[in-house]
């Protein structure tokens, strides 16, 4: 039997960082998606091969485990069909379990992908034997989401797999509302494993797709109401979410008054962002993009207070205002990606060309598009 599915990779228009204390954030997810194929052998066959193999299809790495060896070392109670957080004396277990797989050491990141993929699969599934697939079309660890979107579109392969009316041929296909409350809550126990402290909003706007308001789990599908371009610019240098995240609640617990106001101005600036964004008064668009401009500009200052940035999305955001083009870091920042606003009318080339000769990717990729799916 085989499933397939993908998700989505996400930009976050304004709310990174405070959403994980309580503020609103707004993100929305693009075109470019993580595939999963879930190979699971016939009852017969599974006899013969019994072994769980994770193949990163454009990393070249397989790794692989007797089925035997995974019931040794972790808990056979740890299967549930409600969605629960790995303890961290599992996690210690999944963790020499990863080691055995000798991950190569430039590849090391990889680690909490790989006890993720353990966790969600043994939790959803048990110990089928079975043969993961994937591939991704996301940078890794550049702050458009990989980690949501593998958590989510791995999770849609599980539950999927247990459908019963599987029809086939019909390409992709959405989840029913309640598979895909499932499916995001068991993703976000996944993200908890690469994040530590997630907020929530990268498996959400990956599962439900479109564009998304979020505020301490409660989610408000957004309808925008103008034409939003966005260029993407991958500075190319390397960090780790999970890094970023406790380093912002680190300078929280040592100055809780002042942080408490620049998560409250971010609030702010998402509330404002999704009410521009949905906006359907005879406003001038370009009015409405003066304003976003101005918000991300706001926006991009507060995350240099919470100590995110980095001098490569300093050198982005210079090089755009040059061309007369606001900027912000999208993610967890400390390099990753980089979001410019492309008013009506913006002509990228000069600035693409300008950016990329800093050794810089550029690429633009449509917003707001579908979620999770699924196909037989
Ligand atoms: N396709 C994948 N396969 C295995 N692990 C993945 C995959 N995509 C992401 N990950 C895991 O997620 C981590 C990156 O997540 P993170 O630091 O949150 O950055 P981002 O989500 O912005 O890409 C990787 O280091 C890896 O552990
Ligand atoms: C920094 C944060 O707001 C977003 C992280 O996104 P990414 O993993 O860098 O794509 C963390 C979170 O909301 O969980
Ligand atoms: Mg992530």
């Amino acid at each position: 039997m085989e499933v397939k599915s993908r998700a989505p990779g996400k930009i976050i228009l304004a709310g990174e960082h405070a959403v994980v204390h309580g503020s609103t954030a707004v993100a929305a997810a693009i075109d470019l998606y993580t595939y999963v194929t879930l190979r699971l052998p016939l009852r017969s066959a599974a006899e013969n091969n019994d072994r769980l193999t994770l193949q990163l299809k454009d990393l070249s790495l397989e790794f692989s485990w007797s089925i035997a060896r995974l019931k040794e070392v972790i808990p056979s109670d740890s299967s549930t069909s409600t969605p629960a957080s790995c303890s961290g004396e599992i996690l210690k277990s999944i963790a020499v379990l990863v080691e055995e797989q000798n991950i190569p050491e430039e590849k090391i990141w990889l680690s909490a992908g790989i006890s993720t993929f353990l966790w969600l699969y043994t939790s959803i599934l048990g110990f089928s034997p079975a043969t993961v697939i994937i591939t991704t079309e996301l940078p890794y660890g550049s702050g458009l989401g990989s980690s949501a979107a593998f958590c989510v579109a791995l999770t849609a392969a599980l539950i999927a797999s247990s459908i019963s009316d599987k029809t086939r041929g019909e390409g992709w296909t959405c989840l029913d509302e309640t598979n895909l409350e499932l499916l995001n809550k068991w993703a976000f126990e996944g993200e908890k494993i690469i994040h530590g402290k997630p907020s929530g909003i990268d498996n959400t706007v990956s599962a439900y797709g479109n564009m998304i308001k979020f505020c301490s789990g409660e989610i408000t599908r957004l309808q925008s109401n103008m034409p939003l371009r966005m260029l993407i610019t991958n500075t190319k240098v390397g960090r780790n979410t999970k890094a970023l995240v406790s380093g912002v609640s680190e300078r929280t617990v040592r100055h809780p008054d002042a942080m408490k106001s620049v998560f409250s101005a971010v609030d702010s600036i998402s509330k404002e962002l999704a009410s521009i964004i949905q906006s359907k008064e005879e406003i001038p668009v370009t009015e409405k993009e003066e304003s976003i401009k101005e918000l991300m500009e706001v926006n991009q200052g507060l995350l240099q207070s919470m100590g995110v940035s980095h001098s490569s999305i300093d050198t982005v955001i210079r090089t755009t205002l040059k061309h007369n083009l606001t900027s912000k870091l999208t993610g967890a920042g400390g390099g990753g990606c980089v979001l410019t606003l492309l008013p009506t009318g913006t002509v990228v080339d000069k600035v693409v060309e300008e950016l990329e000769s800093s050794g810089f990717q550029c690429f633009t990729a449509s917003i707001g598009g579908n979620g999770a799916e699924i196909c037989f």
